[in-house]
């Protein structure tokens, strides 16, 4: 059955490729015509030029053509003594010569594929010359016939019968007239653009391949033709660059002119005219690229230089990590002994140091069980008798257990030494952050476009606003201001002011808004929500142009296979940083919540990218919602286990020593980290050194967001209610739960939609106000009520 069906379907595409080409002659037979078309016309203009020469000798010829022993003077014989005697003499005279000319043109289109719309037009202009030239040489040469020809005598004569010389002179002037205007685009500075013009023809049909020919081409052929011109001749040269619009045919356009092969089947087409139009593309924006390069962000900025080394400060750890062989062995022989109390024989003990810890890898014994291990934590901690200590049982991907011991005298890892060190300088990533080390010394580089948001937490004085710091300062250190904006909200109003200087360089803000740095939690809403429309807008531009991901978007646009005229630009990375983010909610409330889940879940393709780090990472801070989006987690030190699994999923941020010393984990693993410590004074020296520097006239706008007043939310017009309402209260009142997720589930609406619609119900009285983590009240409690309220509404 599928088999039948598979053979009809190839019957009909066979079909309709037949009758395709019945059409539209293959590509093989328009070159053959377009020869013999291009060797007719030189035939013709030969015969035509000897006809003035042997015209006299061959007219006794003209009735002998089929007598092979007769022979004419002719330089095509007698086949040129008769088409010439044809086209010359009882024909259009010297006017014949423009049949060649029209036949060659004629050929050379055919030769090379070229589109034959405008071919018709030069036809119709070609027969309206010849008639012109042929009455005009039979009005003023009637003396020698020959260059008139018999048709334009004739036509003279009998124009002369009914106007007379001077009708017959006017007529020819006003002819003239139409073909000069209509031709020759006869207005004054139509004139002087037609030379122009016929080169930029020539040069577009040439040199442009066979199927580029779309319709774009008939646009030039109207009186256009000027305007086209004076842009290209206007625009500054790197806008020119897009303004070729003809250049770049459009996709559905392009593909009507390619060729079909004989016999081929359809779905074989298809293929190639896909191809046909990317490799267009492709060689379009190549040809651009080669005339102007590839098209540079960082331009505007030229000259701008990266922060140095030197304006870091190394903090005294310029020695590294000293080792203290007798603190090694004493801990290794308490740690032995302990070991030892609780029955857990050790087979071999390795130690790793790191800045602030001490690693001991212990491979226990054969037969000891290491759940045994893990369930004594806690014991074997109090027995060691140190703040900070961390076992881990089992190290993960190792079967050896980890007891993370702090050093007596810990390094002060500074930014200055993973900024420098070649981990971070030669990291390839989009957003490279150079967090700290690791407890075996290494320097710890992760980027943040992968993360792709981070949430931090720790108790007061840990070291947060540092962790911060040192993140942004890695982004200073390796982004130009074209590639990547901050939007940093700062309620404690003092840690991130430093950054102010930067702001016509690095950060982003609502048109409207004087500061930069966002330091009233109630504005962060609209800044939030513009976000909001930036993520949305961002997602159509990445869809027109087919791409997945900024990344790709990016590329595409430096490679000029994306016209800005169509709205395209270069996208910087945007980095969101909220500081305080518990005092944010517990000002804001939940309206902050949405908009930033909402850009938790949806951001990270087109390059807007979250760090919020909060002093309580209480569970009505950071909700499920926000968790989930958050892979990427810093732990500093927190006051309690519930703390730490709240943000970690898992303990060990409580035993932390504090001073940067943090976990950090990007899914199951985590990591203990010491964070590079970088000083206000250092960031001041650094945002003064970028501030000194030529900047954009203004910070990188975001679109503007028109809040909406509380008013408005609980206006209870009926009819300004949302299409879906009654619906919505229906379910909502069966199912006896006021929440959002309820209707948009049930109704399949959009987040935003569904909010609006409970604001709508609870102006109704249907539902009752917010009420935090838990489900509105219901207000209505069936059917029935619901039905009366909302009768009672309508009257
Ligand atoms: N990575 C680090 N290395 C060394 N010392 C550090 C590091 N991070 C922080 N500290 C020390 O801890 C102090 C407090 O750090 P920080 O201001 O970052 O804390 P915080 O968590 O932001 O506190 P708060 O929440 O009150 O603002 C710093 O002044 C510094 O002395």
């Amino acid at each position: 059955m599928a088999k039948k069906r598979t053979k009809s379907k190839s019957k009909k595409t066979a079909t309709t490729a037949k009758k395709k080409v019945s059409f539209k002659p293959s590509k093989q037979n328009k070159i053959i015509f377009g020869s013999l078309l291009i060797v007719l016309s030189i035939a013709l203009f030969f015969s035509f030029m000897s006809f003035y020469f042997t015209w006299q000798e061959d007219q006794s010829m003209l009735s002998q053509f089929a007598d092979r022993n007769a022979e004419a003077s002719n330089l095509l014989n007698k086949f040129g003594a008769n088409v010439s005697h044809f086209f010359m003499y009882k024909g259009f005279g010297l006017a014949s010569f423009i049949f060649p000319i029209l036949l060659a043109i004629t050929g050379l289109y055919l030769f090379l594929g070229l589109n034959g719309t405008r071919l018709i037009s030069k036809w119709i202009w070609g027969l309206v010359g010849v008639i012109w030239v042929s009455v005009a040489l039979g009005f003023f040469a009637a003396e020698f016939p020959l260059l008139g020809g018999l048709i334009g005598y004739e036509m003279n004569d009998f124009l002369q019968d009914y106007t007379g010389k001077i009708g017959v002179f006017l007529i020819l002037i006003f002819v003239l007239m139409v073909i000069l205007v209509r031709l020759f685009n006869f207005t004054p500075e139509g004139f002087a653009n037609f030379f122009k013009r016929q080169k930029q023809k020539i040069k577009s049909d040439f040199n442009e391949e066979p199927s580029t020919q779309t319709t774009t081409e008939s646009t030039l052929d109207n009186d256009e033709g000027s305007i086209e011109l004076t842009t290209e001749d206007t625009v500054p040269e790197k806008i020119d660059t897009y303004t070729h619009k003809k250049d770049i045919p459009p996709l559905d356009e392009a593909g009507l002119d390619v060729n079909i092969p004989e016999e081929e089947e359809s779905d074989i087409d298809l293929k190639v005219e896909e191809t046909t139009i990317e490799e267009e593309t492709d060689a379009k924006a190549a040809k651009l690229v080669e005339d102007f390069g590839e098209f540079d962000p960082k331009l505007e900025l030229g000259n701008y230089k990266f922060p140095t080394l030197d304006l870091l400060e190394a903090h005294g750890a310029s020695g590294g990590i000293t080792i203290n062989q007798e603190e090694l062995e004493e801990n290794k022989n308490r740690i032995v002994s302990t070991l030892k109390n609780y029955k857990i024989g050790i087979a071999q003990i390795k130690a790793t140091i790191g800045p602030t810890v001490t690693l001991y890898e212990i491979v226990p014994e054969a037969g000891i069980r290491i759940s045994k291990i893990k369930n004594l934590e806690d014991d074997i901690a109090l027995s060691l008798a140190a703040l900070g200590i961390r076992i881990i049982a089992p190290i993960p991907g190792k079967g050896t257990v980890g007891i993370e011991v702090p050093n007596k005298n810990a390094t002060i890892v500074s930014m200055r030494s993973v900024i420098a060190s070649n981990k971070f300088q030669k990291a390839e990533m989009e957003l490279p952050i150079a967090f700290g080390k690791t407890i075996s010394n290494e320097t710890f580089v992760v980027d943040l476009a992968k993360m792709p948001h981070l949430l931090m937490a720790g108790a007061t004085g840990q070291g947060k606003s540092v962790g911060l710091n040192a993140v942004i300062t890695s982004l200073l250190y390796k982004k130009h201001p074209a590639e990547v904006k901050f939007i940093l909200v700062d309620p404690k109003k003092v840690e991130l002011t430093l950054y102010n200087k930067i702001e016509r360089h690095f950060l982003a803000k609502l048109p409207d808004s004087e500061e930069a740095i966002i330091t009233d939690n109630t504005k962060v809403i609209n800044t939030l929500n513009s976000l909001c429309i930036e993520m949305d807008n961002r997602y159509e531009l990445l869809k027109s142009a087919m791409v997945r991901n900024v990344k790709e978007y990016n590329t595409k646009f430096k490679a000029r296979k994306l016209n800005p005229n169509d709205g395209h630009k270069f996208l910087p990375y945007i980095v969101l940083v909220i500081d305080e983010f518990a005092d944010l909610i517990m000002t804001a409330g939940k309206e902050v919540e949405t908009p930033i889940a909402r850009l938790a879940q949806l951001a990270r393709a087109i390059g807007i990218h979250l760090i919020i780090a909060t002093q309580r990472p209480s569970v009505n801070v950071i909700t499920g919602i926000i968790k989930a989006n958050f892979p990427a987690r810093i732990a500093f030190r927190v006051t309690s286990k519930i703390d730490s699994r709240t943000i970690l999923d898992a303990q060990g941020a409580d035993q932390l020593i504090g001073r940067g010393d943090m976990l950090y984990t990007q899914g199951n693993d985590v990591t203990r980290l010491q964070c590079a410590f970088v000083d206000t004074p250092e960031v001041a020296k650094i945002t003064d050194y970028i501030g000194s520097q030529r900047a954009y006239p203004e910070a990188h706008l975001l679109p503007e967001y028109v809040g909406e007043e509380s008013g408005t939310s609980l206006d209870n017009d009926i009819a300004d209610r949302d299409a879906m309402f009654r619906e919505a209260a229906e379910v909502i009142v069966t199912a006896q739960q006021g929440s959002a997720s309820l209707i948009q589930r049930k109704l399949k609406l959009g987040y935003n939609r569904a909010g609006r619609i409970i604001d709508q119900l609870e102006a109704a009285g249907i539902v009752g106000p917010f009420e935090g983590s838990k489900a509105r009240q219901v207000l209505v409690p069936d059917m029935y009520s619901l039905d009366q309220l909302l009768e009672n509404e309508a009257k």
